[in-house]
């Protein structure tokens, strides 16, 4: 029924919600990349914007990841990387994000000679903008990638030093199969005494096993992704004693295969199981749909209900590395919504 259809979008449009799992470079959309590489005159491997989308047919992560980084390529200039965050938060604004707390990945970057302080300078002045422009308040985590090894974690941490101030946390993302948490034992313990919050992909593609050596060896506060903690019954329990923020990304896991439809989704059984999840859109640009195509592909593919869709925005605002004062405010906002809706 087209009517209702229109009333859960413009419900789930304007339900306040915080994004929590997001790859800045991920939000790269093909008419950015073509837009930047004339800007910089590279030549880009697609003929047209068509000719991208169409790549964009993944069996795996590692499928997946290899075009990424391809696309990232694109950005050269402090500039690009600020164009780049001030095109997303323009687009989570309209999806009534209030808070957004995204990942960066810089070795991407330097390892291909750009200097540490390009993106993260660009990606600072698009919060800022952001801020301005929308109100929506943010945080900046610094992803490692887990297919390098702990030394160039290592000298992306040292280097990233004169910016720890505007730095949340650490993130681990790439190639899940075969890179365990546990290599990143000590670079996530320096980021630990540094002050710094500590989250890791696991259990994407990789087993239970991944998430429980996340939380015993590394010390996450928040754990992404993590549909494959089902798998394990008293990890399960653990998890949902302790409140741990789960960052689930639907489309993503539809692209990825990590689900087989949308329909089987276990988003619902998280929130049964009593986990904390959350609904994010992981890469935006490559997936198909922001923040609120993600809670309207789920809220269809699941028939949730308005209920359950406020807790998942109310699980957002929970998990989120926000101060007191400011967490309440967002969780009145809902609360108000809610009501009204
Ligand atoms: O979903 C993801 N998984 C792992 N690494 C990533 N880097 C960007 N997105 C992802
Ligand atoms: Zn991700």
């Amino acid at each position: 029924m087209p009517s209702t259809q229109t009333d859960l979008d413009h419900f789930i449009t304007h339900l306040p919600k915080a994004e929590l799992h997001l790859h800045i470079e991920g939000s790269l959309e093909p008419e950015l990349m073509f837009s930047l590489a004339k800007r910089n005159r590279l030549d880009l491997p697609f003929k047209s914007v068509e000719e991208i989308r169409a790549a964009y047919n993944f069996s795996n992560l590692q499928d997946f990841l290899d075009i990424y980084y391809a696309g990232a390529q694109a950005l050269r200039t402090e500039e690009d990387f600020r164009d780049l965050t001030t095109a997303y938060f323009d687009r989570a604004a309209a999806d009534g994000v209030l808070h957004a707390e995204i990942f960066f990945d810089p070795q991407t970057h330097t390892d291909r000679g750009l200097p540490f302080s390009v993106a993260i300078e660009g990606i600072l002045a698009g919060l800022a903008e952001a801020k301005a422009k929308h109100g929506i308040t943010s945080e900046l985590i610094l992803c490692f990638l887990r297919h390098l090894d702990e030394e160039a974690a290592f000298a992306t941490f040292r280097a990233a030093e004169p910016w720890l101030n505007h730095i949340k946390g650490v993130g681990l993302d790439s190639s899940e199969l075969g890179h365990p948490p546990h290599k990143f034992a000590r670079v996530f313990a320096a980021a630990g005494a540094a002050g710094l919050k500590r989250v890791a992909h696991a259990g994407e593609e990789g087993p239970a096993a991944y998430v429980r050596e996340a939380l015993d060896v590394l010390h996450i506060d928040r754990l992404d992704h993590g549909n494959h903690a089902l798998d394990d019954d008293a990890l399960v329990r653990e998890l949902a004693e302790r409140q741990i923020t789960l960052t689930v990304c639907p489309l993503s896991n539809v692209r990825l295969c990590v689900v087989p439809d949308i329909s089987a989704h276990p988003i619902d059984t998280m929130l049964a199981k009593g986990l904390r999840a959350t609904v994010n859109s992981d890469d935006p640009a490559y997936f198909g749909g922001y923040v609120g195509e993600n809670f309207k592909a789920v809220a269809r593919g699941r028939k949730l209900s308005r209920e359950q869709l406020v807790t998942l925005a109310r699980n957002s605002f929970l998990g989120a590395f926000l101060d007191d004062a400011t967490r309440q405010d967002y969780l009145n906002k809902l609360d108000a919504y809610a009501q009204l809706g």
